[in-house]
């Protein structure tokens, strides 16, 4: 209930600042940690998440995620996004390991129900996505980028992505793991994801993680190039196209959405997995020295 408030205020609020921002035909919105301007070719977003250090998913940067998302699917000008990070050096560390960690079985039942909204939102969107990513992307980073229809990453070998679930010792849910194998195909995902790969930029090209990698100061005019080149398709052959392609999998979900909620609490809830986490969180910690 508290969350649907939130959320119609969001919006509200959302909507007077885009009418406030409005600058030279260029108009922003922003919500606290995710940023909304439309710039460069008509009818484009540039979508950043600002959740600093890390642009780690909490709920409440998965809720303003999802209603900005859901604010440019109502927009009928809009018929692209560039998806990025305002965070230097972090596309997104992924799913918040706080909201996993030490909370009760509501309240993982009520973030993963908002981890499932903003992936069926984003794998299903009409609109063009296509992702620059200009950081590391474990994980719900990954995820996020690989529901876009196009990934152009940063040539830097700092920068990893892919589903790292299991050297968490968690496990990707099942809808994680199909559109990994749409992606990369189901040798190249049942490896990646036994063992965790985080790829470095040239891998995630070899194996098709990503679509382009380019110099770090070129990710976000070559996304713009890119979506000049996807806007240049009618949109409703592309849209029912991209349908064709992905319902199979967005339906797999939502055909047992709840199932999946109580699968998520009860293995997120067990001792075992709340230890791993633990440690987990320990040497991220004990990273820092
Ligand atoms: C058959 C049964 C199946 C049942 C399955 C059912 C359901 C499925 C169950 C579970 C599915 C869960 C799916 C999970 C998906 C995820 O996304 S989990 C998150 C994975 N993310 C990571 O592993 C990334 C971890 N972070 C890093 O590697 C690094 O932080 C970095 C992103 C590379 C950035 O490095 P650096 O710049 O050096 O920053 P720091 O490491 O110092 O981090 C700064 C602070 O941020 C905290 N932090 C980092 N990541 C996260 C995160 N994901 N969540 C929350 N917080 C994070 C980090 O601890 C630092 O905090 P302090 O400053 O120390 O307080």
């Amino acid at each position: 209930m508290a969350l649907a408030a939130a959320r119609r205020l969001l919006l509200h609020a959302g909507s007077r600042l885009g009418r406030r921002e409005a600058v030279d035909g260029a108009r922003r919105f922003a919500n606290k940690r995710v940023l909304v301007e439309t710039e460069g070719p008509a009818g484009v977003a540039v979508m950043k998440l600002r959740n600093p250090p890390v642009n780690s998913l909490s709920l409440e940067c998965l809720t303003e995620f999802t209603i900005s998302l859901e604010k440019l699917e109502n927009d009928k000008s809009i018929r692209g996004v560039i998806l990025t990070s305002e965070c230097p050096g972090i596309f997104s560390a992924g799913l918040d390991l706080l909201e996993m960690y030490g909370r009760n079985p509501a309240h993982y039942a009520e973030y993963w129900k908002n981890v499932q909204e903003l992936w069926l939102r984003l794998y299903t969107s009409n609109m063009i996505l296509v992702s620059a990513i200009n950081g590391a992307s474990p994980a719900g980073g990954c995820l996020l980028a690989l529901c876009c229809d196009y990934r152009v990453m940063a040539d830097n070998p700092k920068y990893t992505i892919g589903l790292n679930e299991s050297l968490l010792g968690i496990v990707a849910p099942f809808w994680f793991k199909d559109m990994y194998v749409n992606t990369i195909g189901h040798r190249e995902a049942e490896r990646a994801l036994q063992l965790g790969t985080l790829f470095s930029p040239a891998e995630a090209l070899k194996v098709g993680v990503v679509d382009e990698v380019v110099p770090e100061d070129q990710v976000h005019s070559k996304a713009r190039s890119v979506m000049t080149k996807w806007l240049a398709i009618p949109d409703h052959s592309r849209q029912l196209t991209k349908n064709m392609m992905r319902k199979a999998t967005a339906d797999s979900l939502i055909k047992q959405r709840e199932a999946d909620i109580q699968n998520f609490t009860s293995f997120i809830s067990k001792d075992s997995i709340q230890k791993s986490l633990h440690m987990y969180l320990e040497k991220l910690k004990q990273k820092k020295g």
